[in-house]
């Protein structure tokens, strides 16, 4: 049996065209959504998320802000840029992208931006409100997770799943997103003991460990839903945290990398923004935006 192939880069393409659709009708009102990205320093690999991420926001419509700040710039002016852009009313949302060089407090960083403005979910207001249950700014990557889960199984209701992470940008957020659609949640770490066996009990995995091919195929649940958050740069190119080629021999579905959950990050973070929009203007939350 070969595994369903769960096509991020589609949904993604879908998305974004429906979120095209709804800026053009926020812009009959003269409301255009706008995206500040900031990047400091010139991770080779970062630039290249921010390009991508700036062309597909001019794609849907927005207005794409773009802030390149050189390695050295100190905390203090990291800060007065943020508060700057929290004080704009054309910057919808606010992205700064990480990780953050090593002389900065990326948790005080995080934190400066107006919860409001904080289209990646991060700020701890947003985590506690998303932990709580209460209207938040949602993850990107965990929220295009999300997305590919409910279309490919319908109810997530009473289904095991297993998170392989616990970071805050993924794993934790992961977690209370599949907790609320009443999923059976474990929340697996380098730490855990027997992970192969626990992984054979998933129906849902979700692998967000940032090691490249780290589960393996006799790992799987036959039948199973796995979704591969991974981005690993090897000499074979880009890989994820699943051995793919072993795991579409057991699984029920499978997300590639790339053109797995990678495009579905870019599509919710504007998605997000749409949202912040929304709220910002007091009108309704866009429909099939929000868990
Ligand atoms: N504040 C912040 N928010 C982020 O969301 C954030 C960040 N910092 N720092 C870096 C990571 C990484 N990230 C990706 C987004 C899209 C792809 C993506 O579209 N990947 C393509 C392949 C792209 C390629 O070939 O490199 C794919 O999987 O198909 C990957 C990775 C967002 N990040």
């Amino acid at each position: 049996m070969t595994a369903t192939l769960i096509d991020g880069k589609a949904f993604a393409a879908g998305l974004r065209a429906q979120i095209a659709t709804q800026v053009q009708a926020m812009k009959a009102h003269r409301i255009t959504p706008g995206l500040a990205v900031v990047l400091v320093g010139e991770d080779p690999a970062s630039q290249v998320y921010v390009r991508s991420k700036g062309r597909m926001t001019r794609e849907v419509g927005m207005n794409s802000y773009e802030h390149r700040l050189p390695p050295e710039t100190s905390q203090q002016d990291l800060l007065a840029l943020i508060d700057r852009l929290n004080a704009d009313p054309a910057v919808n949302g606010i992205l700064v992208q990480l990780p953050l060089p090593a002389h900065m407090d990326e948790a005080a960083v995080i934190n400066s931006i107006d919860p409001a403005k904080d289209v990646d979910g991060f700020h701890i207001l947003n985590a506690g409100r998303l932990a709580t249950g209460q209207k938040a700014m949602v993850p990107c990557t965990p929220l295009g997770c999300l997305m590919l889960l409910r279309d490919h199984l319908g109810s997530l209701s009473g289904k095991n799943a297993l998170v392989i992470g616990r970071s805050n940008i993924v794993g934790k957020p992961m977690a209370q997103l599949l907790l609320r659609d009443s999923a059976t949640v474990t929340i697996a770490h380098s730490r855990t003991a027997n992970l192969p066996d626990l992984c054979r009990q998933a129906d849902i995995l979700i692998a967000a460990v940032g090691r490249a091919l780290f589960v393996k195929g006799d790992w799987i649940k036959p039948g199973a839903t796995v979704i591969d958050v991974g981005i690993n740069r090897t000499d074979d190119g880009l890989v994820g945290d699943v051995d793919f080629d072993a795991a579409k021999q057991v699984a029920g579905a499978i997300t590639p990398v790339p053109g797995g959950v990678g495009p579905m990050t870019i599509a919710c973070l504007l998605a997000n923004t749409l949202t912040a929009t929304a709220r910002a203007n007091g009108l309704p939350d866009p429909e099939g935006l929000t868990p």
